[in-house]
């Protein structure tokens, strides 16, 4: 018997949810998207088995619905999702990055007998769009479940084991519990990334030259400012209340460095810059990455190479003929003599080590793994 399951929204999130549930044979997948191009490119590249011409349509024959759609849409549409004719035993969920204003707006279809389970894969990049999704984007990360109290166990299960095929690691959190803490570890932090490339700009007004210094630590701490408006303002205005919190907490910090500062007293600076080191170290490292999960994953070689076209396709070539696939590749231009550094991105810490032992032995060139 085939599971029908419908994704709204074939971004990112909905084409990398999507390619990862096929890996069940028994699935048969319907998209929306409000975005023809979306939906159709989804189809083409055998992400989705059909496209529904419209949200209601997708939404009447599934046994498991899914919003993967900005979360302001998302509210919208479990609002109007109360007057759809939908299967008696359907599951709903989501995917969206907040968690209580979404279980508030699903109230209307809970009241009607209808079980909606939010849900946040704790996992994704700066990138958005369909033709970003991958299948393996979930592995080893946290996949947020977060019931409604009234909901039942053998409902909660269903929709653990259809998302267990993405190898996330399913924890069932309450929703403010959620939003809290992905205030801490993800909305805040971007709100600050954001912050400091705006600082970037204004500064470059006086100093054009600044935006070339800007590299290293500085593109490491500011990569998530890449990442789509549209989604990060209606996260921010959806988790409002604990982004002021969070704010709150960064001004009084904010205040303590600035008294240490105007003192600028040798022991107080580098107590300070030790404890953060301390605590950031105990962090599950990309390592870790595998065996503890973490928001976002890439395992990554840094090689030293020297500045001329030829040296891309020579490294690529090589990891082609061993049958590695790269997931990125970029230079990082922190040098400004004739060398640069490659940073070559993997599926996996054994990918990634495996072709830093074949460049070795085949290249001169020098690495590292970070
Ligand atoms: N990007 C990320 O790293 C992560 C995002 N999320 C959450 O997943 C959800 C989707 O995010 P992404 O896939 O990154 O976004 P995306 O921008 O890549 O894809 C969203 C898709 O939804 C479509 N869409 C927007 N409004 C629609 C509507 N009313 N009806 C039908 N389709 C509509 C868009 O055309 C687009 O194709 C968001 O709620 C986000 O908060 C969760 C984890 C990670
Ligand atoms: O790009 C990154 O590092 C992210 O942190 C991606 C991300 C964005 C939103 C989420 O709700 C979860 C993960």
């Amino acid at each position: 018997m085939t599971t029908n399951i419908s994704i709204i929204g074939l971004g990112l999130i909905g084409g990398s949810l999507a390619l990862a549930l096929k890996r069940n044979p028994a699935i048969t997948i319907t998209g929306f998207d409000r975005s023809y191009k979306s939906a159709d490119e989804a189809y083409r590249r055998g992400i989705i088995d059909s496209i529904a011409p419209s949200v209601q349509s997708a939404a009447k024959n599934a046994d498991f619905l899914i919003f993967a759609v900005p979360v302001a849409a998302t509210a919208a549409l479990l609002k109007e999702a109360t007057g759809w004719q939908l299967k008696s035993s359907v599951i709903v969920t989501d995917t969206g990055s907040t968690k209580q204003p979404i279980m508030e707006a699903a109230k209307g279809l809970i009241d009607k007998g209808v079980t909606f389970i939010g849900g946040h894969p704790m996992a994704g990049s700066h990138k958005s769009g369909i033709s970003a999704s991958i299948e393996h984007l979930f592995e080893n990360a946290y996949y947020i479940l977060t019931p409604p109290s009234a909901c039942r166990e053998e409902d909660v299960d269903r929709l653990k084991s259809l998302l267990k095929v993405t190898r996330g690691k399913l924890a069932v959190l309450h929703a403010q519990e959620h939003d809290q803490m992905t205030a801490v570890v993800s909305h805040f932090p971007h709100i600050i990334a954001s912050s400091l490339v705006n600082l970037l700009a204004s500064q470059e007004q006086q100093q054009p030259f600044v935006r070339r210094l800007a590299a290293g630590g500085f593109r490491d701490l500011t990569r998530i400012a890449s990442a789509d408006p549209i989604m990060w303002r209606d996260i921010t205005m959806q988790n409002n209340l604990e982004l002021v919190n969070q704010l709150d907490g960064w001004l009084s910090e904010m205040h303590t460095v600035r008294d240490m500062l105007k003192d600028n007293d040798p022991g107080t600076i580098e107590a300070f810059f030790d404890v953060a080191k301390q605590f950031r170290d105990k962090l599950p490292s990309v390592a870790q990455d595998a065996a503890q999960g973490a928001l976002y994953m890439q395992f990554d070689l840094h090689i030293d190479v020297p500045d001329h076209p030829g040296v891309i396709s020579e490294i690529t070539r090589i990891l082609a003929t061993k049958e590695i696939s790269l997931t990125n590749i970029r230079i990082v231009e922190t040098r400004t003599d004739v060398y640069g550094i490659l940073v070559i991105s993997f599926r996996s810490a054994a990918e990634r080590n495996n072709a830093a032992a074949v460049l070795e032995k085949e290249t001169d060139y020098s690495m590292q793994i970070l």
